[in-house]
């Protein structure tokens, strides 16, 4: 025997219920023995108690929905009936309505709703669904039965959440089953007390029904037909990348259900759970699909975790004092007082102190807590045993639940890194000792985010998703945008990672979209869907998006941009730029924003600052990690300049290898901040301080090598007037330079906490000799690195070579999340 259950969005419409007839029709043609249980259309339960309402108040319009209720029924029957076989249903319908009528006529008269009342009024829901299905299946010529539960499910007289009374029920299911061959199909979530009064089961009532009847006739299987794919590993409507489970044992179920994953209600199966009936749970309208199976033990799974949920709105009483230190009893009576009052707890900590208990509930009830627990212990109180009664409000509990998890270390590791790198808060803690459930109180505007990385992390095969927002759409922004483009297919397959461009900016548009900007038309995009960048309000959203795992690059040469930068740092976002502005700036400012990113747990990168990719930053970083210290640091730290003194030769213009640079892509936005030395002096002031020395821009002696007028120049096309009306100038200085056989070279050095930066002729036996292109070249002397200094060389400048450098900067941010 196999007993299918149909919920309410599976019998709510004329086509799903050609659906459910399909469904059945297959285990026929399969020659399964079937019985099956059907709830009342999606919806019809609340408007009966909607109705019972209106009626006990004497508002007459609700016979309008008694209408209504008949109509949709009625809609049924003339779409799935044959005509000459309607009027006898119909018939039967409106008798089963007169009924109701009748019954709400008596309420209306007398005013009065008893549970009683209630739960008749309910159970026309399920006699009327289960009466026309059975209708409709008889009519396709399947001997079918109407089987009205309320004649096998024998329970006590708690109305509205009766008890079943088993021994009974058995026995009557069992007789009444042995007694027929034909289908039968049986109402949902009703009974009957022996007086034959009709009950209800509560909530999850018609899987109640078809585990009752499942256990009572030792069923191979129950199905439980719902409008989604089984149970999912989180929230779909929470956490996109949320999917099925394929298995999930009965003690799993239990704890995600508590925790608001609404499938379905694991207590109602407590009786097929007692006899080991395994529980699928299917799709009516993806009837392929295989669902998940709710049984004793799961399949093994790939995966530690078996699943998230959350509640989202949660109230924290916290109840703390010395005076419960050692004593007995506190706890008892505090639960004893909540179990009175019948406060549902969610979840409870105490540490072992024992100087406080903190536990979860609802938070509508909250207000009521504080005040029945300050009546309660106003001795406590007044004595200062207790010092008060805290409610915080706002908060969030996420449950981390898997059979995998016992025994099994590093999960909570694994789950609080993760929520700390992002950020997110954890107010309270709790994990039972069955140790199949971590749950964490959050507040509740972290939900999203803590869900969205928990997922992330614990479902490995999946790619950890690497939010960008982007500021900048200049050559080295459209650059990088393109390599993460054409390197996406491999990040994510090779490093399990996902790399969503989420917002992007440049001086005249911008685009938010938190599914992410496709990057073979993001032109397109910002001039469709851009508005008009506004930075602050950019950055607003960022925040207020709060996406797990975001990082903010800035691509621009912009000086005001970098005052965001801290409060992103400070909102838990990781910022990566080849922008020197900020750490060019007075040095309090530089160590702010790495005492900001260190305290935060997330990332200020910026190996593009100097050196474009060459790894210059990143090698300074590791020999101070390590220990070692400068003594001496000398470099060529312009590509710009470099290229200028590697191509210009007497008779072509200075002026036209410079604009050669530019267009080369290797100049500042502005090429006098090249050629004035600006860019070089910020370069070795940053090399200074990440080798510890807490230099100010002033301390920087530039030698410049333009003469004045070029320096004075206004704008960049006068710049570019006065390099030609110098010419004579430059040529002399190649000309000198070359008689001695040397070449001039733009370089910085720092030494005895002084940089010094400006044009040197240099010899054939000098290492910078040699330099081509727009290479840079810097030598680090060290305690470690004295005799012979440790050099790195190659392209400093450059689209291609500055683009990569942030791109890595970017993707070490998504391994260190993971
Ligand atoms: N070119 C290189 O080789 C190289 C090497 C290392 C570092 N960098 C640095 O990279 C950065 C970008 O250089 P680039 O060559 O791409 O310059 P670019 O001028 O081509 O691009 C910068 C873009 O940023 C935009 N922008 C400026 N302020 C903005 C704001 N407030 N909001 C939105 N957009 C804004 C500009 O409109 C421009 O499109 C600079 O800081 C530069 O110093 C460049
Ligand atoms: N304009 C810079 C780019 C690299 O920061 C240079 O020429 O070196
Ligand atoms: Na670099």
């Amino acid at each position: 025997m196999q007993v299918l259950k149909f919920g309410g969005t599976s019998v709510g419409s004329v086509d799903s219920i050609k659906q459910v007839i399909q469904i059945i029709e297959n285990h026929r043609q399969n020659g399964d023995q079937i019985t099956v249980v059907f709830s009342a259309m999606g919806g019809i339960t609340n408007q009966l108690i909607e109705i019972g309402r209106m009626a006990t108040t004497g508002e007459t319009d609700y016979m309008e929905l008694v209408r209504r209720i008949e109509d949709r029924h009625f809609n049924v029957i003339k779409a799935l009936i044959p005509v000459k076989e309607q009027s006898k249903v119909f018939a039967h319908v409106r008798g089963i309505i007169n009924e109701l009528e009748d019954l709400l006529r008596g309420v209306s008269l007398i005013r009065e709703l008893t549970l009683r009342t209630h739960d008749l009024i309910t159970s026309f829901g399920e006699r009327l669904s289960t009466t026309i299905i059975t209708e409709c299946v008889k009519s396709r010529g399947i001997p079918a039965q109407f089987c009205d539960a309320r004649k096998i499910i024998k329970t006590d007289a708690q109305f509205g959440q009766a008890e079943v009374n088993y021994t009974l029920t058995n026995q009557l299911v069992q007789e009444h089953f042995a007694k027929t061959s034909d289908l039968q199909l049986v109402t949902g979530f009703i009974g009957s007390t022996e007086k034959n009064e009709t009950t209800t089961l509560g909530r999850g009532g018609s899987d109640y029904t078809a585990s009752i009847l499942g256990a009572a006739l030792n069923a191979e299987v129950i199905d439980i037909w719902t409008d989604v794919d089984g149970m999912m590993t989180a929230d779909p409507r929470k956490v996109p990348n949320a999917f099925n489970i394929p298995t999930i044992t009965y003690a799993e179920a239990m704890e995600l259900s508590h925790f608001g994953a609404k499938v379905i209600y694991p207590p109602s199966l407590q009786p097929a759970f007692a006899r080991n009936i395994p529980v699928r749970v299917l799709n009516t309208f993806n009837p392929t699909h295989a669902g998940t199976v709710v049984s004793r033990t799961a399949e093994r799974r790939q995966y530690t975790i078996t699943g998230i949920s959350s509640i989202d709105d949660i109230a924290l009483v916290n109840v703390q004092g010395s005076g419960m230190i050692g004593v007995a009893g506190v706890s008892a009576k505090l639960f004893g007082v909540l179990a009175a009052h019948k406060i549902s707890v969610i979840l409870i900590s105490q540490a072992s102190s024992e100087h406080s208990i903190c536990f979860a509930i609802d938070p509508r009830g909250a207000e009521n807590v504080k005040t029945i627990l300050d009546a309660e212990f106003a001795t406590e109180i007044a004595h200062g045993h207790i010092d008060n009664i805290a409610i915080e409000r706002d908060l969030s509990v996420i449950a981390t639940v898997g059979e995998g998890m016992k025994k099994s270390s590093g999960i909570a590791g694994k789950l609080f890194s993760v929520l700390g790198k992002n950020g997110v808060n954890i107010v309270a803690v709790a994990q039972g000792s069955s140790e199949i459930n971590i749950s964490v109180v959050i507040n509740k505007n972290n939900l999203s985010k803590a869900l969205n990385s928990l997922h992330n992390i614990f479902f490995q095969s999946e790619a950890r998703v690497l939010n960008l927002y982007l500021v900048g759409t200049g050559l080295i922004g459209k650059t990088l945008l393109q390599q993460i483009y054409n390197q996406s297919e491999y990040l994510r397959s090779e490093k399990l990672l996902k790399v969503c461009v989420v917002g992007m900016t440049n001086t005249k548009k911008m685009v938010l979209d938190t599914r992410g900007i496709s990057l073979d038309g993001w032109r397109e995009r910002l001039l469709t869907d851009g508005v008009t960048t506004s930075l602050p309000a950019f950055v607003e959203k960022i925040k207020d998006y709060n996406l797990p795992n975001s990082v903010f690059i800035d691509c621009t040469s912009d000086k005001d941009i970098v005052q965001f930068y801290e409060s992103l740092l400070d909102a838990n976002i990781s910022v990566v730029t080849p922008n020197k502005v900020a750490n060019s700036g007075p040095y309090s400012e530089y160590r702010r924003l790495q005492r900001t990113a260190l305290n935060r747990g997330v990332k200020f990168l910026y190996e593009t600052n100097v050196g474009a990719g060459l790894p210059i930053i990143n090698t300074v970083q590791g020999l101070m990690t390590a220990g070692d210290r400068f003594l001496k640091i000398e470099a060529i730290l312009s590509g710009t300049l470099s290229f200028i003194f590697n191509t210009f030769r007497p008779g072509i213009s200075f002026a036209d290898v410079v604009r050669e640079a530019k267009e080369k892509g290797y100049t500042e936005p502005d090429p006098r901040d090249d050629l004035s030395g600006l860019d070089v002096a910020r370069k070795i002031l940053i090399l200074a301080r990440e080798a510890g020395f807490p230099l100010e821009p002033e301390d920087v002696t530039i030698d410049t090598l333009l003469p004045e007028s070029c320096l004075a120049a206004p704008t960049i096309p006068a710049f570019f007037e006065e390099l030609e009306r110098n010419n004579d100038y430059f040529e002399n200085l190649l000309a000198e330079a070359e008689t001695k056989g040397e070449k001039l070279r733009f370089v910085a050095s720092f030494e005895n906490n002084k940089a010094t930066i400006g044009l040197r002729p240099v010899g054939v036996e000098h290492p910078f000799y040699q330099l081509t292109g727009a290479d840079n070249i810097v030598s680090f002397t060290t305690e470690r690195y004295k005799d012979r200094p440790l050099v790195i060389k190659g392209p400093g400048a450059g689209a291609e070579v500055t683009a990569s450098g942030v791109f890595a900067d970017v993707v070490s941010i998504g391994s260190y999340l993971a």
